[in-house]
């Protein structure tokens, strides 16, 4: 089998999330897409946090359209940072005879040398890569030859890229901006009915 591992605070999951999923669904073929909310996400200071139930919640209503895709909580329920090696050894151990596709997005890939193992994350997984930004093409073409070249596998999907950010939601909800073009309804809906991220204005649902 060929499953992928979509890593992410989801602080809130949004179309941006989506549109990487949807496209990798489309383009790499794989059988599973095990969606894996992080605890502690490792590398950046995680602002207005929501609780671990409610990105769980957010992810399993956004994803729950796209066939193959399932929404696991063993991340949250680790201790700690979480680093992806961590679980890519813990999926290792479940799936011995699989074949392993950590997906992430541009900023993700960029970054990735500063990954905590990343040598021993590449001979684990090979990598998908979604740009995020029209400007981020080039630029992950290059940092995918520098990683084939240490010995990762790394596959670049193809698509119209979504940008929008889970800050930058967080902080029109704030602003009371509407923001409801970058979240799916069922995320929108729930975000209202849960009173999260101090949600202030969005309109019409
Ligand atoms: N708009 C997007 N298009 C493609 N991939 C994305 C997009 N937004 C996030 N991702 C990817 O999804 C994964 C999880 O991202 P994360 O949940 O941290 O979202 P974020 O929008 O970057 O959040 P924040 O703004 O809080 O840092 C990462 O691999 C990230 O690169
Ligand atoms: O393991 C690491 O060192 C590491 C560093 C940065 C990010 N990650 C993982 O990459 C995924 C996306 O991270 P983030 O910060 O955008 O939520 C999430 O699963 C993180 O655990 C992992």
């Amino acid at each position: 089998m060929k499953i992928g591992v979509f890593g992410g605070t989801f602080n809130p999951v949004h179309l941006g999330h989506l549109n990487c999923l949807k496209s990798v669904a489309e383009q790499a073929s794989l059988d599973k897409m095990i969606v894996m909310p992080d605890r502690i996400p490792p590398h950046k200071q995680a602002e207005d946090l929501a609780s671990s139930e409610d990105r769980l919640n957010m992810c399993r209503l956004a994803f729950a359209d796209i066939p193959c895709v399932e929404i696991s909580d063993w991340e949250l329920k680790q201790e700690g940072k979480s680093y992806s090696v961590i679980t890519l050894r813990h999926l290792k151990e479940i799936y011995p005879h699989d074949k392993l596709f950590f997906i992430m997005g541009s900023d993700m890939l960029l970054s990735f040398e500063e990954w905590y193992q990343y040598k021993e994350i590449l001979s684990l997984s090979a990598l998908i890569c979604v740009a995020r930004s029209h400007e981020d093409i080039d630029h992950i073409e290059v940092k995918a030859k520098q990683l084939k070249a240490e010995g990762g596998e790394i596959i670049i999907v193809k698509t119209d890229p979504f940008e929008v950010s889970s800050t930058e939601i967080r902080q029109m909800l704030k602003k009371n901006v509407d923001c409801s073009c970058y979240l799916s309804e069922n995320v929108v809906q729930y975000i209202v009915d849960k009173n999260l991220y101090n949600r202030g204005f969005l309109s019409g649902r």
